[in-house]
Order: C-alpha cells, then structure tokens, then sequence
C-alpha cells in the first residue's frame, strides 16, 4: 500500500530519520511505535507531504511522492487522511459545518447531498447528537470522533492517526480503538496509528513497526513483537508490562 524505501531527514546537524524501510499493508491497522522523540511524527508528516526529505522514496499508487510537487501532493492528501493528535478542528464551526467542510471544498455535492453525508459520518463516530455543537463544548474523545469524521468525508484510503488516545482515560482509549477498527472494517481504509501504548498494539495492531534511533528495528505482527529478543523491543515490553502492573495494585 505504502512503501517507505531509505527514507533520512536531519533538522540542521541531527539526523531524524536514518534510512527507514517500511512497508505499511493495506486494509490493516498498522502500529509505529517507539521512544519521545523518536521521529514518529516526523515520518508520518513526510507521508502527507508536510516535510521533504534528504534521501529516499515513498511509494504509493505506483508514484514516489518524494517527487512530487506541492500541487500534486494536493490529490493525493484527498487519499491519505492526516489525523493530529488534538484534532484541529475549526473553531468557530459547529461539528457537522466541519465536517461538510471538505466535502463543500473538494466534491460538487449539492447541499442537500453534503447534509446526508454529514449525517451518516456523524453516525458512524456516534455523535450524531452534537452535530450542532461547537469544538469547545465538547469532550477531548468527542473532538477526536468529530475530526474521524471529518478526515472521513472525502473516502480516505489511508488514515494516520498522530496518537489517536493520548490523553483519554482507558475506557475512552478503548472506545476510540474500537471506532478505528469499525471504521476500518465499514470504509476499508488503512489505518496508521502512532502510539507509546503497546497494551493498545498487542490488542488492535495487525502490524507493529518500531522506530528507535532513526530507523526501523523490529516490525511484525503481534505475535513476532510479544516473542522478538530485540533489546529494545525487550525492554519496550517490560516496561509497559511493568505499568499494567502497578495500575493493577
Ligand atoms: N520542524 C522541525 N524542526 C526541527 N526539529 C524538528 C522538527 N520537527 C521535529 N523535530 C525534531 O525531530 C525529533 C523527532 O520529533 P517527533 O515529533 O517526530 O518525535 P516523536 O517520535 O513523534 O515523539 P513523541 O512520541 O514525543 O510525540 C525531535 O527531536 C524534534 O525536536
């Protein structure tokens, strides 16, 4: 589906990304994982044409995107969904104006087309009863539902979640990760998810990919990341074991 081949990025002297090779699956929820700092971020914004990097390819659609000029990216960003971590939704709309928003710019809908596509998105985040509501009366999940379906409107093939659950309490966290999994499931999109949470992977990932000093160093499914004697990913592990641990005393 996409294809990250050599990929290296330095901002002034310190190198990022040190040569990542990846390939994300398509139909699949694909974790990346890894360390702060990392350049998790830093990757997926090369992805959406945010940032340009030194070296390297990113294949999709049979076009290296690296190659393409900012007026080109603009279609391709129709079909890969960038989704922040805060949302970003528009303020001074209400949540359903936001998400007839892409659909106004970028389709020739009629309005009446806009509002029934805006309902059944609404639906499907379930939160059809605070379509009239704005960004700030509502919820941080409610905001993260609202920007899912507004990334969603304009059919998205791939959708990168910038840590979609930081900050929800673990029931949130979990309501969230089975939204993602429906919407995977119901539009058949692609889904890359960023996160610090392997607790979440192990339980949603069909492939876990982790970055540590600027490069892939262990990607699998979950079963080869519960088993894999990389120190890293050991210590990863143990770590998050250890904090299940103590929530449980
Ligand atoms: N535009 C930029 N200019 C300069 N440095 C940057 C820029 N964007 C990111 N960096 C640096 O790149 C490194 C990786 O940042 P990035 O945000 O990708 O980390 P991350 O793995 O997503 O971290 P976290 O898990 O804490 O969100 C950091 O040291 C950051 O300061």
């Amino acid at each position: 589906m996409i294809k990250i081949v050599n990929l290296k990025k330095s901002f002034n002297s310190f190198q990022v990304l040190k040569g990542v090779n990846l390939e994300i699956p398509a139909d699949k929820i694909t974790f990346i994982m890894g360390g702060s700092g990392t350049g998790k971020s830093v990757l997926l914004k090369h992805i959406v044409g945010l940032l340009r990097p030194d070296e390297g390819e990113i294949w999709f659609e049979n076009q290296d995107l690296t190659k393409l000029s900012e007026r080109e990216f603009q279609k391709v960003r129709k079909k890969i969904g960038l989704l922040f971590q805060e949302g970003a939704l528009f303020d001074s709309m209400t949540v359903a104006e936001n998400v007839a928003f892409p659909l106004k710019e970028h389709t020739k809908l009629s309005g009446k087309e806009i509002s029934s596509k805006v309902e059944e998105l609404l639906s499907a985040v379930d939160l059809l009863q605070a379509k009239d509501k704005y960004p700030s009366e509502l919820s941080g999940g409610m905001r993260k539902r609202a920007a899912l379906a507004r990334t969603l409107a304009l059919n998205p093939q791939v959708i990168l979640f910038d840590e979609p659950t930081t900050g929800l309490d673990p029931v949130l966290q979990i309501t969230i990760m089975d939204l993602i999994k429906k919407v995977k499931e119901t539009y058949h999109v692609t889904c890359v998810i960023i996160s610090h949470d392997l607790i979440l992977a192990f339980k949603y990932a069909d492939h876990i990919a982790f970055l540590h000093e600027g490069v892939i160093i262990e990607e699998g499914d979950v079963e080869k990341i519960k088993t894999s004697t990389h120190p890293f990913v050991k210590h990863f592990r143990e770590s998050a074991l250890l904090e299940t641990k103590s929530e449980e005393v």
